[in-house]
Parts: C-alpha cells; structure tokens; sequence
C-alpha cells in the first residue's frame, strides 16, 4: 500500500472519526473524570496548601476512590490496549496513556493528521506538561518526551496502511523541553521495507528544536492482535494476555 493513502481498516478509521468529535454521554463522563483527576494530580504535586488543608483534602481524595472501587473494574474498553475506547465508535484512544482525555495519567498530547507544505502526511501533536511531568528544573522529564514521540510516531507509522509495534525508538534531547509551555510534536514515515516502517520526528516549543527521534515499527498481525483482544475479552479478569 503507498504510503500516506488513506487509512483502510475500519479501526483505524475510528481514530479519525474520534478526532472528529464523536459523542456519548459515557465518553462525555469518563473524559470529564479524566480531566478533573488531572487537575488534581498538577495541585496535588505542586500544592502550597497548608498542612491541615493537605488532611482534609486527603479524607476527599480517599472518599473518591472508596466510591469507584465500589464499581468492578477491569478492561472495560475495546479495541487493542492503546487504543482504548470509552464507549460506541467514537474515543477510540481515550484511555491512552499518552493522549487520551479520559485516562488521568496522559498529560493529554493532543493528536491531529495533517500535512507538510508539500502534500506529505504528517501527525502533529500539541501538548502542555503539568508540574507532574518535571524532570531537569522547570523542564519536561526525558522519559515523558519519549513517551509522547512513541504515540506520535505510532500515529504516524498507522499511515503506512499495516501499522505495527515499536521495535525501536531514539530520542536525541537537544534543549531542556520546558515544563507548562506549548509544545508541538511533529512525526512522519521516512520510508517503509517489507514489516518494518522508518519514522521521524521533532519536538518544538516555538521555534525552538528541543528534542528529536527515530523510531522503527513492525507491521503486526492483525489476526493474532484480534485473537489476543478476543482472548482478553473472553477472560476480562485482569490477566495479562498470553503473548
Ligand atoms: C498494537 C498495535 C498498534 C497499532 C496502532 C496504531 C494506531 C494508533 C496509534 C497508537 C500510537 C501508539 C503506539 C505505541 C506503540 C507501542 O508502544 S508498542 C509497545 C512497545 N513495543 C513492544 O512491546 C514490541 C515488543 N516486540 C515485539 O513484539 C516484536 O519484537 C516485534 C516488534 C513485533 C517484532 O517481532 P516480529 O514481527 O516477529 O519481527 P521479526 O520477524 O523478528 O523481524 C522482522 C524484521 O524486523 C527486524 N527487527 C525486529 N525487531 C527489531 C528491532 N528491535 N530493531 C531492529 N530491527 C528489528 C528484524 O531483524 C527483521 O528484519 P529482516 O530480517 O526482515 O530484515
């Protein structure tokens, strides 16, 4: 398949419908928990809250948690684990760990397809790191600029029509990568030979080139990751999945 065409499998076309806003009140509570355990998660690591305040606010904190472990909890959602879905067609990437607005833990990298001047696909992902995500003072941790080139590039490399897992990825961090700033990630396919499709990247604040990366994926069987989400499903129990 040439590169950059448009994207065939089904799934892979629900990443875009997901970029295209679709809706449901599930998706619409999950992303608003997501956003306020978030929130929660930048005060809590940079709070200059009073100790007193600190109890209290750890008594509420606790209460949440008592609340929704109440509920079973488990792999609820569809689709390959970083492809999360938190309802229907639609979110299919909510509960990544990198760019989806319903998992807390995501800062969220915000991802969009798009195009260079000249007509090639790219995917550009814009994000802002919170106070949780500092490494060097007042700059982005090392391993979280990785781990959003990862998604990036991961996006990007599903441009190639078999996408697949990361076998390698190398990060060259040219400047601190500030913390609470606008960054953008930009990534695109180098080439593709047989299973394994070569990606570039860049990360800007501004300008400013502060990190940059290559990364090797390998296209995977779509029918084994079916059998192993299918065996997943099957089991819903917490276990991994017998690789
Ligand atoms: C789940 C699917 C998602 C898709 C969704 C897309 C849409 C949504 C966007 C999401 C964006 C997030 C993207 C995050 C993606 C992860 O983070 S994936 C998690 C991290 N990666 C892993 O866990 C991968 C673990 N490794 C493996 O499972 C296996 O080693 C691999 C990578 C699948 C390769 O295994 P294999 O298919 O058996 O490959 P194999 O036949 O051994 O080798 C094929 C060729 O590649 C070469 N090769 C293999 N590994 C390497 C390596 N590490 N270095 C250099 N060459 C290598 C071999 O030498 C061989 O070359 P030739 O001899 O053909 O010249």
């Amino acid at each position: 398949m040439e590169i950059g065409s448009k994207l065939t499998n089904s799934w892979l076309d629900s990443i875009v419908d997901s970029f295209n806003g679709v809706d449901s009140d599930r998706r619409r509570q999950f992303n608003r928990i997501g956003t306020a355990t978030r929130a929660v998660i930048e005060s809590v690591v940079a709070s200059k809250a009073p100790t007193e305040q600190l109890g209290l606010i750890a008594d509420a904190i606790e209460k949440v948690a008592e609340d929704i472990g109440r509920f079973p909890s488990g792999r609820v959602y569809e689709g390959f684990a970083e492809a999360a879905n938190t309802g229907g067609n639609g979110g299919f990437m909510d509960f990544s760990p990198i760019s989806g607005a319903a998992n807390p833990i995501a800062p969220p990298v915000e991802l969009s397809l798009s195009s260079d001047p000249d007509g090639s696909p790219i995917v550009v992902g814009v994000v802002t790191f919170g106070s949780a995500y500092e490494g060097p003072p007042g700059s982005v941790h090392g391993g979280h600029i990785a781990a959003a080139f990862d998604e990036v590039l991961g996006l990007a490399q599903s441009m190639s029509g078999s996408p697949g897992m990361t076998a390698r990825l190398s990060v060259n961090y040219r400047k601190p990568t500030p913390l609470g700033e606008p960054l953008t990630f930009v990534a695109r396919i180098v080439k593709k030979e047989g299973k394994k499709v070569f990606t570039e990247g860049k990360c800007y604040f501004g300008d400013i080139l502060t990190a940059e990366a290559d990364a090797l994926f390998i296209s995977v069987d779509f029918s084994k990751l079916a059998q192993l989400a299918g065996e997943r499903e099957r089991t819903n129990d917490g276990q991994k999945p017998q690789l």
